[in-house]
């Protein structure tokens, strides 16, 4: 048996956890008296299994299984984590934990509420230390950031472990130290809500308007240096100092309405819907789901190249799942270094993976191996590195959309400056590509092949001894046309 977790509410958001959880190795069970809930869920589950494994570079665990509880009492059972996603009305949410607590009232229950405070939360119930704030953000399987709110009510012991589980699903627990309505981020959307809505409401831009300006330009700025870095670098060289000294007058022209809220009624939901119908209508909303994950994918993998913002919390799940999953002996067997979803972009004009795509899937596994052994970012950094020096690829089979690969690496041979490895990209038990790589150890300041450090040769040689027992595979040594064997 796994590791479980009861996802309680299983809309929008409960179906982002009940994936997130799944696709990290937990096992899931579901309430929610909805009897389309499964169906919404699956759909869920079918967009994050396309998307989340495009960001992780070693190999995934595999799936948790997923039931669907009849009960609350059913559902949690057992489970070691408890989220609940019902719908925001506190005195639902109220109902719904004393349900809980009434067979599990000292499992961890973190609340997705928006708005609430802990302590609104934990009016009347049973055990309020194990009731606290997990707010995420849509969607939940692909964005690290879970905002973790307790009052002072709850041990500070409790809301620790809850943040080490949130950190082994790949999220970034932000502990908000001070319980407040909205927490922290809702209240910037809010007030970016407000303001836009007047906006549209006074006839000053549409919803597509305001979207382009966004997305052409602050929102860029924002994913990757949020609010004050990215004005402390608008201050010039002077930074924040010189920032406020220049913008500070302007709190008090009348730029803003940000206190201000539009009256509610149905004329302002046709107007806003009617325009926002216009500028979209033409996807369906799990098209528009989709288009949103591959480009968070993209940004997210290239905030994980440069290591900055929430491409580090990428990195350090990496991190994490590596060590878990390579401890003790190496295996006398082929090692499992990476696993990869073949992503709409990887496609090209014959319907399959695009060459330069089976390279990218070796440097995955080969990368993973450095890492492994010890030459990973950190080595880099202290300027050593493996280069590569030369690469054979043999093209077996096809790869499609959306199929999940595997990279595993045998190695040939080794010594103090060289790395001869045999990487197989797998789908499955059928082989799509063989790659042999020659890599050299090199001192990148002096740029030149130099012995790699003792301590990775420590990590690689009882690795390339093991592998030794491995049948050598017949391409290895194999020249560009030649005949099969
Ligand atoms: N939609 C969003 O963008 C975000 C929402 N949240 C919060 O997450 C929570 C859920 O919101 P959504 O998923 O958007 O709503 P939703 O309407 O998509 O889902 C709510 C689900 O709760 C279920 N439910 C109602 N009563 C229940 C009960 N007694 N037991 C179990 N399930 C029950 C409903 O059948 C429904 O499937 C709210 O607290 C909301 O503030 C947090 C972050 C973002
Ligand atoms: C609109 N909302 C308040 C429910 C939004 C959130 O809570 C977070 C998000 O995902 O934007």
């Amino acid at each position: 048996m796994g590791r479980k977790a009861a996802i309680i509410g299983g809309g929008v958001i409960g179906g982002g956890w009940a994936a997130r959880f799944l696709l990290n190795g937990w096992d899931v069970a579901v309430f929610d008296p909805d009897p389309q809930a499964e169906r919404k869920i699956g759909e869920v589950l079918a967009n994050a299994r396309a998307s989340l494994p495009a960001l992780s570079d070693v190999p995934m665990p595999a799936e948790g299984r997923l039931t669907f509880a009849a009960t609350i009492t059913e559902a949690v059972e057992g489970a070691e984590y408890i989220q609940e996603s019902v719908s925001e009305r506190l005195d639902l949410k109220h109902r719904v934990f004393a349900q809980i607590q009434q067979v599990a009232p000292d499992t961890l229950l973190g609340s997705s509420t928006s708005g609430f405070k802990p302590s609104e939360l934990q009016q009347q119930a049973a055990n309020p230390g194990s009731i606290f704030v997990a707010h995420p953000f849509n969607p939940v399987y692909l964005l690290p950031l879970a905002e973790v709110v307790p009052s002072e009510k709850n041990p500070a012991d409790k809301i620790e472990a809850a943040k080490e589980i949130l950190r082994e699903i790949g999220m970034f627990p932000l502990h908000i130290r001070k319980e407040i309505d909205a927490h922290i981020a809702d209240r910037f959307l809010e007030a970016v809500w407000r303001e836009a809505l007047w906006l549209v409401k006074d006839g000053i831009a549409t919803t597509e308007e305001i979207d382009e300006a966004i997305r052409m330009g602050f929102g860029l700025r924002w994913g990757q240096m949020g609010l004050f870095e990215t004005y402390r670098v608008a201050g010039g060289e002077a930074g924040m100092k010189h920032f406020m000294a220049q913008f500070g007058p302007c709190l008090q022209w009348p730029w803003t309405k940000l206190t201000d809220v539009p009256e509610f009624n149905d004329e302002l939901v046709d107007l806003i819907a009617g325009q926002s119908d216009a500028q979209s209508g033409h996807h369906s909303i799990r098209e528009l789901e989709r288009i949103r994950d591959s480009n968070l994918i993209g940004f997210l993998r290239a905030l994980k190249d440069r290591n900055w913002g929430a491409g580090k919390v990428l990195r350090d799940h990496d991190a994490r799942r590596a060590t878990a999953f390579h401890t003790g002996e190496p295996a006398g067997a082929p090692l499992v270094m990476a696993q990869m979803q073949v992503l709409p972009g990887w496609i090209d004009y014959n319907g399959h993976m695009t060459e330069s795509r089976y390279l990218f899937a070796a440097s995955e596994t080969s990368d993973a191996f450095l890492r492994l052994i010890g030459a990973g970012m950190d080595y880099v950094a202290a300027g050593h590195s493996y280069y590569t020096a030369e690469t054979h690829i043999m093209h077996l089979d096809e790869a499609k959309l959306g199929d999940r690969l595997t990279g595993t690496l045998q190695v040939l041979s080794s010594d103090e400056k060289r790395l001869h490895v045999f990487i197989r990209i797998q789908k499955g038990d059928d082989t799509v590509a063989t790659v042999e790589q020659m890599l050299l150890h090199v001192d990148m300041k002096a740029g030149k092949a130099c012995p790699a450090a003792p301590e990775v040769l420590a990590r690689l040689n009882p690795i390339a001894e093991a592998h030794k027992a491995l049948p050598r595979p017949a391409s290895v040594g194999r020249h560009v046309g030649q005949r099969k064997q």
